[in-house]
């Protein structure tokens, strides 16, 4: 998403009073994009087995097999807690979700397991782009910084 943001391209308060509008790529849109995706993955039925932790009493041999269990509601808290910081790390633990299905399933054809499938191809389609304009968002803003500190 590139916000319109209204910069000064010449000092402020010049004569001409002139304002020029720049598009300046939006490092933050990533976490609204994140937030949407969270949410559309809730509304899978696919996802309905990875929106809270596993309980130990349904699965006592789950935390012998995964080191690091997750899911989407620990995702979602996280985003929404502001203690991610850019769309790489959330994209990190919520192929973890994936990861932890993989390893624990009996067999590649349980039932559980096939809906990770079908849910991370989604997941990976959807964070591509995020990603993708995260990175060059940083990129310009970095570029942007440099520009400001020249014209100092
Ligand atoms: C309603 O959800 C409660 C929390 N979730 C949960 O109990 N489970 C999700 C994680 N998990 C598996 O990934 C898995 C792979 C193959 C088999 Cl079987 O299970 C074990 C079951």
């Amino acid at each position: 998403d590139f916000c319109l943001q209204e910069e000064d391209t010449e000092a402020p308060g010049t004569s001409s009073g002139h304002r020029l509008r720049q598009v300046v790529p939006d490092r933050d849109a990533w976490k609204e994009q994140c937030k949407n995706l969270l949410n559309y993955i809730f509304e899978c039925e696919d996802s309905e087995p990875f929106r809270q932790p596993v309980d130990p009493q349904n699965y006592p041999d789950y935390h012998g097999i995964i080191d690091t269990p997750m899911d989407f509601g620990s995702v979602k808290k996280t985003l929404g807690e502001d203690r991610y910081e850019n769309p790489i790390e959330l994209c990190k633990d919520t192929r973890l979700i994936f990861a932890n299905a993989k390893a624990y399933t009996p067999n590649k054809r349980s039932k559980i397991y096939s809906m990770t499938l079908r849910l991370s191809a989604f997941f990976e389609e959807q964070i591509r782009t995020i990603i993708s304009e995260y990175k060059t968002a940083v990129k310009s803003s970095d570029s942007h910084k440099r520009a400001a500190v020249k014209t100092q």
